[in-house]
């Protein structure tokens, strides 16, 4: 059962038009997944370019954070051990004194060293009482600014060429701050040091809001400057169990967006912004921050999951509409950088390229594929129909479409045996038509041809299914009756007969003729013989005989 079915389907494809349906299926296939295999390539090197791209931004941007950071650990340390062991000078006793002096005015300014130190700015004991987070206490403010003197030296050193543009600053709870970028002894002090206690970065770090005593960095704010919005990072300074201030730099945001333009993009790079930790965007390496949202509310909370759940320094991609997004979570800040890449511009850039001309190449080839196959489905469509015509052409007879002598001679040789092999009766039926040549002469050759085809049709007509005819000579017919007895042939002969017999034919120029035939039988039973050769013999030799007899008869014996 399965052997035949298998033997089934594979004959199926033994047609040649299944074969060629199946070689084009199999190279469509085989291109595709190519072609499929070679997009798959390419994006993953899309991705990884993307990825690159973003991480060269990222690792700069962090380098840079990084060096601030360093450089505000190293002077937390150095206040920490000036807290320590302060170094007394007569210069810092001098300082101190001056401090003692001026501790009750509404600004104060001390400067160890004009040209190699920074001013330490201070407001007076009035202000510092009158706000509950600030506290200067008799017993530690003189070291406090002695180390605060000290770390001005060092401040002032600091080389911020290779930083970021920035403010690096000490504010105290003591009521001073020292800062890289000095102001004059005026009273801008006391605003200026009322806006760094009073920002969030301040506040925040104390012991119970800051805990863990890290670096925490702000969002973005604005600092009611000239420098606009800003994002700062601060560290608190603990010292014996006391929180004695902060240390912190900040950025104006515009630097920021210079450093990210400097990142150098082509035009089909794509976009890279940075997001603060409220995922604001604060800069972009484009001219400026987009008018409109990049991202709605629910593609910004999604960014959010996936980066809420990412460790510093990882990195990863999404598709958003049309867009791939390539985002990188920094070491050193509380934020995101993103990397926006449209189609647009990827269809601009070398991978989109490569795409098209990927693209463009598999439609040629299956174009190409298409259109040979139509071809070559014609070209197989034509051979077979021209194979079916020579293989008619070589078993009928084109005038009157029945078997030609060598294949009706074949099966009916073939018809014989099996008869004899089932031992049923076999007859054979002799047909010549009566006067033919008369018909030729009078009415001419294609007369006499239209006169065979309407005697073949009346043969055809009249036989039973089963019954097989063939035109075994110029007007002679020949027919072979399996399972008949002679009595049953001699009637269909007969009936034959009577058929062509009483039908009129109208030949050429409206002359109408009637035509008639001659009918010798014979049957295997009579000669217990089943030779067909032999059969057939006998019943032209009776066909000769009713011809004799005076024709249009049906003659069945010697
Ligand atoms: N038009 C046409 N004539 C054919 C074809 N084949 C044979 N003939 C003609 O058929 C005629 C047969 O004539 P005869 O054998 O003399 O016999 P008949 O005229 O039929 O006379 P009887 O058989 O004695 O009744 C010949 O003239 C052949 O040329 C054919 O394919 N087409």
């Amino acid at each position: 059962m399965f052997g035949e079915v298998i033997q089934r389907d594979f004959s199926r494809f033994k047609n040649p038009r299944n074969i060629v349906n199946l070689c084009f299926i199999v190279v469509f296939i085989f291109s595709t997944v190519l072609t499929w295999r070679e997009a798959v390539v390419l994006e993953g090197a899309y991705v990884a370019n993307q990825r690159n791209s973003l991480d060269n931004v990222a690792t700069l941007l962090d380098r840079q954070l990084q060096h601030n950071i360093d450089n505000l650990l190293f002077y937390r340390n150095t206040m920490f051990y000036a807290l320590q062991s302060p170094i007394s000078t007569d210069r810092t006793r001098k300082s101190l004194a001056e401090f003692d002096l001026l501790r009750t005015e509404a600004f104060w300014q001390l400067r160890l060293d004009l040209n190699r130190s920074l001013p330490v700015n201070g407001v007076s004991d009035e202000f510092v009482n009158s706000n509950p987070l600030l506290d200067r206490n008799d017993q530690t403010v003189h070291t406090e600014l002695s180390s605060a003197l000290e770390l001005s030296y060092i401040m002032r050193l600091s080389d911020r060429s290779r930083t970021l543009p920035q403010r690096i600053f000490y504010a105290s709870r003591s009521g001073f701050f020292l800062t890289n970028t000095p102001s004059a002894n005026d009273p801008k002090i006391i605003s200026l040091y009322q806006r760094l206690i009073s920002q969030p970065y301040f506040s925040s770090q104390s012991p119970q809001n800051n805990p863990s005593r890290a670096l925490r960095w702000t969002h973005t704010f604005d600092a009611n400057s000239t420098t606009g919005q800003i994002i700062t990072a601060a560290i608190p300074l603990d010292f014996n169990g006391r929180w004695y201030g902060i240390l912190a730099f900040d950025y104006p945001i515009d630097s920021l967006h210079d450093f990210l333009q400097q990142a150098k993009y082509d035009d089909h790079e794509g976009t890279v912004l940075l997001y603060d930790n409220e995922l604001n965007p604060i800069a972009t390496s484009a001219q400026q921050l987009p008018k409109h949202e990049l991202f709605t509310a629910p593609q910004l909370a999604q960014i959010a999951s996936v980066v809420t759940a990412a460790k510093p320094g990882e990195q990863g991609e999404l598709r958003m509409d049309s867009r791939f997004i390539t985002w990188a979570k920094l070491n050193n800040f509380d934020g995101l950088l993103v990397k926006v890449h449209t189609l647009e511009e990827g269809v601009q850039g070398e991978f989109g390229r490569i795409s098209i001309v990927l693209s463009v190449l598999w439609m040629l080839f299956t174009l190409m594929l298409v259109v040979s196959w139509i071809v070559i489905r014609r070209l197989v469509n034509n051979m077979f129909s021209l194979q079916k015509t020579l293989t008619w052409r070589a078993n009928y007879d084109t005038l009157t479409r029945l078997y030609n002598r060598g294949a009706f001679f074949e099966i009916a040789q073939k018809l014989s045996q099996e008869c004899k092999q089932q031992a049923q009766p076999f007859s054979v039926i002799q047909m010549d038509l009566d006067l033919f040549k008369s018909i030729n002469d009078r009415f001419g050759h294609n007369s006499g041809d239209k006169v065979l085809a309407h005697a073949a049709a009346m043969l055809s007509d009249a036989f039973r299914q089963g019954d097989v005819a063939g035109r075994v000579g110029g007007e002679e017919f020949c027919i072979v009756l399996p399972d008949t007895t002679l009595e049953e042939a001699v009637k269909v002969a007969e009936r034959i007969r009577v058929r062509i017999n009483t039908k009129d034919l109208l030949l050429k120029q409206g002359n109408i003729t009637r035509i008639s035939a001659s009918f010798g039988v014979s049957s295997a039973q009579e000669f217990n013989d089943y030779d067909f050769e032999r059969l057939q013999s006998h019943a032209d030799h009776r066909l000769y005989k009713a011809k004799q007899d005076g024709r249009n008869r049906v003659c069945s014996h010697d």
